[in-house]
């Protein structure tokens, strides 16, 4: 989490409880008890985490009602994740895969410990300090065992540790049901900032890479976050997740991890070997931060039967090679996506199922209501609104211009009775003058 506010708090107390006012905002403390997972539901097969029995909120007291009054886990508490924390000489902790994961497997689900205001870099120390204080004396002592990269003479350890650790979320409340925001929610929250930081005791474990391997989703109604693969991770693989924007260059990323957390990046990404590595490597960068902006998009395609049938597919091809030199699987989803798509509209069903199989692995994680859409198309390829839609709409315009020329050749043909000259075939379609305009 980074910020460049550095305004300082004023605390004040009301009604017994600490206050700190920020642009108009009021912060309190705020705790949210996690009930453990229903035990008749647990199986011993299940992943499993420790979860704390709550979660502490630095937060502005008018988003208080927004957020749910209890929650109960979405794990049990049997801790059985692919996963483990270990020593390094020069990266400090670390986490690494403890079996083969595969793309798009769940790694933890996790409960933040606390959660502060994104924007608050530079609190006063002692809305921490209450923060701290306001948890149970277990999980202050891990929390407090957490890295702090900031140097003393810039804040205190509570800060720091935030500082090092947080990790950006938005409180934007959705429906659980729907996922959707809701209007009445959205006018409580009109103009106050939703952007939280959250410290978790394990996912926080999780170095930088830039191409990382790992990506966490932040579930607001369950107050957790869900660690999942971006590609098959191998048995003691480091698991790393992202910092800072990987689509920016190499010196960048560089300079921001430094300014924030103060380590000089040396991962396969940042670690190359000439100049001309890492002009290409940025190049591809930049080139994927822009391709939907300059290349040809799915949703034109998708209404157009001028262009060529594998355009978008060629084209998000060569973007997910980008993606495969840089390590950023991360980007890639959107690509799959519009792969499948583009095949389903082709009606090419083996292809359809092999791009739909991939994003349903993909997303079941981090968008489960997407996975359940595709999976649904898996069983039923054309239940999919546009399916083979190219290909009917070249069966009825050609039957459609088939007929005008039948019409058109019958009122031109030279008479064919008997003894006169030989009946002229109709054109057909794809040789009628019209055709060419329409790219058949
Ligand atoms: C959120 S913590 C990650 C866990 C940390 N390694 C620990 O020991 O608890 C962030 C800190 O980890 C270290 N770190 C993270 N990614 C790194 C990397 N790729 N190379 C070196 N140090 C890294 C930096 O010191 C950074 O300030």
């Amino acid at each position: 989490m980074s910020s460049s506010n550095s305004h300082h708090l004023a605390p004040s107390t009301s009604a017994g409880k600490h206050k700190w006012t920020h642009n108009e905002q009021n912060f309190v403390v705020h705790k949210i008890p996690i009930r453990p997972y229903p035990d008749g539901l647990a199986d011993s097969t299940s992943y499993a985490s420790r979860v704390h029995s709550e979660c502490a909120f630095l937060i502005d007291e008018d988003l208080i009602p927004l957020l749910p009054t209890t929650v109960v886990s979405p794990v049990p508490s049997q801790p059985s994740w692919p996963f483990v924390v270990g020593d390094t000489p020069d990266r400090g902790t670390v986490m690494l895969a403890s079996h083969d994961i595969p793309e798009g497997g769940l790694i933890l689900i996790e409960h933040p410990v606390i959660i502060t205001p994104g924007i608050l870099h530079g609190l006063h120390s002692e809305g921490y300090e209450v923060l701290y204080e306001a948890l149970g004396p277990d999980a202050t002592v891990e929390l407090l065992d957490m890295y702090n990269c900031m140097p003393s003479e810039e804040c205190g350890i509570e800060e720091g540790i935030v500082r090092t650790n947080g990790t950006a979320i938005d409180l934007g409340f959705k429906n659980a049901q729907t996922g959707k925001v809701r209007m009445k929610d959205m006018e409580k929250w009109k103009g106050k900032s939703v952007e939280y930081g959250a410290v978790f005791l394990k996912l926080d474990r999780a170095n930088h890479s830039c191409g990382p391997n790992a990506a966490h989703k932040w579930d607001t109604a369950t107050l957790s976050s869900s660690l999942y693969a971006l590609r098959p991770i191998k048995k003691g693989e480091e698991i790393n997740i992202i910092y800072t924007d990987v689509a920016a260059s190499r010196e960048e990323r560089r300079a921001h991890l430094y300014q924030n957390y103060r380590f000089t990046c040396q991962c396969p990404s940042c670690d190359l070997p000439s100049l001309e590595q890492v002009t290409r490597s940025d190049s591809a960068r930049k080139d994927l931060r822009e391709w939907r902006q300059t290349h040809p998009t799915f949703w034109k395609w998708s209404r157009d039967l001028c262009r060529d049938d594998y355009t978008v597919i060629n084209s998000h091809l060569e973007a997910l090679e980008l993606i495969e030199q840089e390590s950023l699987q991360g980007m890639q989803g959107i690509f799959i996506e519009e792969i499948a798509l583009s095949y389903a509209i082709l009606g090419d069903e083996e292809q359809f199922r092999i791009w739909a199989k991939r994003m349903v692995d993909l997303v079941s994680i981090c968008d489960p209501q997407q996975a359940g859409e595709f999976a649904k198309w898996l069983d039923n390829p054309k239940s999919y609104k546009q399916w083979a839609w190219r290909k009917k709409q070249r069966t009825c315009r050609s039957s459609f211009w088939l007929s005008i020329s039948r019409v058109v050749n019958a009122r031109s043909l030279p008479d064919t009775t008997p003894g006169r000259k030989a009946r002229q075939q109709p054109s057909s379609p794809s040789t009628s003058p019209l055709l060419p305009l329409l790219q058949l």
